[in-house]
């Protein structure tokens, strides 16, 4: 079956994992001087696009996302813009994996004319449970405004999944508010990862 064929290429999981950590901390990470989107300053950055927009970045994650998705889910959502190749990719590793999972997208604020939604995709039936995914968790601030838009508009939303978990509240932030986080990295990881001389492992594809 060609889905199969697909999925045999993919490496297994913890060979996924040693080869998304040395992309995200070749490609995502960067040392110097940066205003996060809190208004803090912070020495270290990670911008995960353009690992979750490259070719082979984005099958890593999605097969790796996949995996912590809620066994229930109908869908997975996430804010724009960083959450838009995130949720693609895992509907579509879903769908080779034989599983229908459906992609949302939601928007920062309500279209303006049309459909005027915050919700961007697919429908599932109203009560269907929701996985959020996002990219990096830093405050929380994003995840919990998805997380309300989704949960206004009828959904169930338990659990969110990030890629990298920047360790600074927003695990509390979003625990307080009785939903799960998920990281498949924290920054500290990629911080060791990245200023580690013998990490061999060179991003190639
Ligand atoms: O946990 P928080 O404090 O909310 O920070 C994390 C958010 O910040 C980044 O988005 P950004 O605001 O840079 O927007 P963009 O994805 O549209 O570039 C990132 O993609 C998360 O959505």
């Amino acid at each position: 079956m060609v889905s199969q064929f697909l999925f045999d290429l993919c490496p297994g999981n913890s060979d996924r994992r040693s080869l998304l950590l040395a992309q995200l901390s070749q490609v995502a990470y960067r040392y110097g001087q940066f205003t996060l989107s809190s208004g803090r300053v912070s020495h270290h950055y990670v911008n995960c696009k353009p690992v979750s927009l490259s070719s082979n970045g984005l099958v890593l994650i999605s097969n790796l996302m996949l995996e912590e998705v809620e066994n229930e889910a109908a869908a997975v959502a996430g804010l724009t813009l960083g959450a838009d190749p995130l949720v693609s990719g895992v509907a579509q590793a879903a769908f080779l994996r034989g599983r229908r999972l459906d992609a949302l997208i939601v928007r920062k604020s309500p279209k303006g004319h049309g459909s005027c939604s915050s919700l961007e995709g697919p429908l599932p039936r109203l009560g269907s449970r929701v996985t959020l995914l996002e990219d990096v968790v830093t405050t929380g601030t994003s995840s919990l405004k998805a997380t309300r838009e989704l949960r206004n508009a009828g959904y169930i939303v338990e659990r969110i999944i990030t890629i990298v978990d920047r360790e600074e509240g927003g695990k509390a932030n979003i625990e307080e508010q009785g939903l799960e986080l998920v990281s498949l990295f924290s920054l500290s990881e990629i911080i060791t990862e990245a200023q580690n001389p013998r990490s061999s492992l060179k991003v190639t594809w």
